[in-house]
């Protein structure tokens, strides 16, 4: 295991890349897909489970587990590895981005944003600051500075004041987050679709220097035209050496969409989250398992995958749990798509190393159809 952070850089093509974060608790192959494990779990999802899809990192949320069981309560336990039992690599996000989302009575100032729980509606604090300190008591190793993200829509105006907002709490947070060998520290590039914007983002988080660069401010309603427009040219304005992590992304065409523009990080609930609804991705396209037409549908949901539902299942039998609300219908349509979504940043991991992308995204394209398979 290595003592620091750092950032190989194994092969490019074109815009893409593949590589390896090496960490103390582990490394990361780039691109890389994280799992979403909020609240401390990646949920219907054991960790050795997860582990098996082939996640080498997963997500946790600052704004979750400061509410319940609070970050404090976490360390006195030793910390969010221990505790969720899984001991590789944790990114945590910093909370500004699911306070404007799911807390209520927000009020934010210079100094941070007050609100109020949405689960209890007990009263909270978060600042860049109290930031670094939620994310060091949780032990992630990734950290993420404390920004806003703007809704949308948003005039320029707001989003300029709100990326200048988040570069100024981006100081604070390096500011807070000290000297923390074998811990990194990544900032997070505003500015909405307004390229100016985007570009100054990017040299104020140089000017402070950071250890890998994040892409907030998309996926939030922009569309996959203007988000890839960004993704034109906005990995561009970030350092080549450092990883760039796109936050939020996103379904499998957003992905490798992404990877092609030069993205090396992504996080996602839809494939969890999506499990959970029976909605199953899988390579020729999307499986609603409720559907009807597969209610005697003996074939698995996927002939070529070797994930556990695939493996050991039928149609008939996932569309059956799920109609019966059955706990393991979650389970194993889950499984399944994260099996699915790491078995496309293998192939894209594979593919930039021989050179082939090109290659691997036309055939990624070719074989999927549109609508329930
Ligand atoms: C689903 N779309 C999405 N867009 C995002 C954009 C941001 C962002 O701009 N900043 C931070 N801190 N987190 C973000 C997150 C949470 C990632 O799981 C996003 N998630
Ligand atoms: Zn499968």
């Amino acid at each position: 295991m290595a003592q620091n952070f750092a950032f190989t850089l194994n092969a490019t093509d074109g815009a893409a890349r593949t590589g390896v974060i090496s960490t103390p608790r582990g490394e990361i192959r780039t691109p890389a897909f994280m799992p979403v494990g909020t609240a401390a779990t990646v949920k219907a999802m054991l960790p050795e489970s997860v582990r098996a899809t082939g996640a080498d990192i997963l997500l946790g949320n600052t704004y979750h587990l400061m509410l319940r069981p609070t970050a404090e309560r976490v360390a006195r336990l030793g910390g969010l590895h221990k505790f969720m039992n899984w001991e590789r690599p944790i990114l945590t996000d910093s909370g500004g981005f699911q306070v404007m989302s799911l807390a209520s009575l927000r009020k934010m100032t210079e100094e941070g944003v007050t609100f109020s729980s949405h689960i209890d509606g007990s009263k909270h604090f978060l600042s860049p600051e109290r930031s670094m300190e939620i994310q060091r008591l949780l032990g992630s190793d990734i950290v993420m500075a404390f920004d806003e993200c703007p809704a949308l829509p948003a005039t320029d105006e707001e989003v300029a004041r709100a990326m200048r907002l988040s570069m100024r709490w981006a100081q604070r947070s390096r500011d807070a987050f000290g000297d923390r060998p074998g811990h990194a520290l990544f900032g997070i590039m505003q500015g909405g679709v307004t390229r100016e914007l985007r570009e100054e983002s990017a040299e104020a988080l140089k000017a402070i220097g950071f250890d890998g660069y994040a892409i907030g401010g998309l996926a939030v309603g922009e569309g996959q035209a203007a988000m890839f427009g960004v993704l034109d040219y906005a990995p561009g304005f970030l350092p080549a050496d450092k990883p760039r992590y796109l936050m939020g992304v996103g379904k499998p065409d957003d992905i490798v969409g992404a990877v092609k523009r030069g993205v090396d990080m992504m996080d996602c609930v839809l494939p969890s989250r999506s499990g959970r609804t029976g909605q199953a991705w899988t390579r020729r396209g999307q499986v609603n398992i409720k559907n009807a037409r597969h209610a005697d549908d003996p074939r698995p949901l996927d002939e070529a995958c070797s994930c556990p539902a695939c493996t050991g299942y039928s149609r008939a039998y996932l569309h059956h749990v799920f109609r019966a609300g059955e706990m393991i219908s979650g389970m194993l349509l889950t499984w399944h798509n994260l099996h699915y979504f790491q078995e496309i940043m293998q192939g894209m991991r594979e593919a930039i190393a021989a050179g082939r992308f090109a290659e691997f995204e036309a055939e990624f394209h070719a074989r999927r159809a549109e609508g329930d398979i």
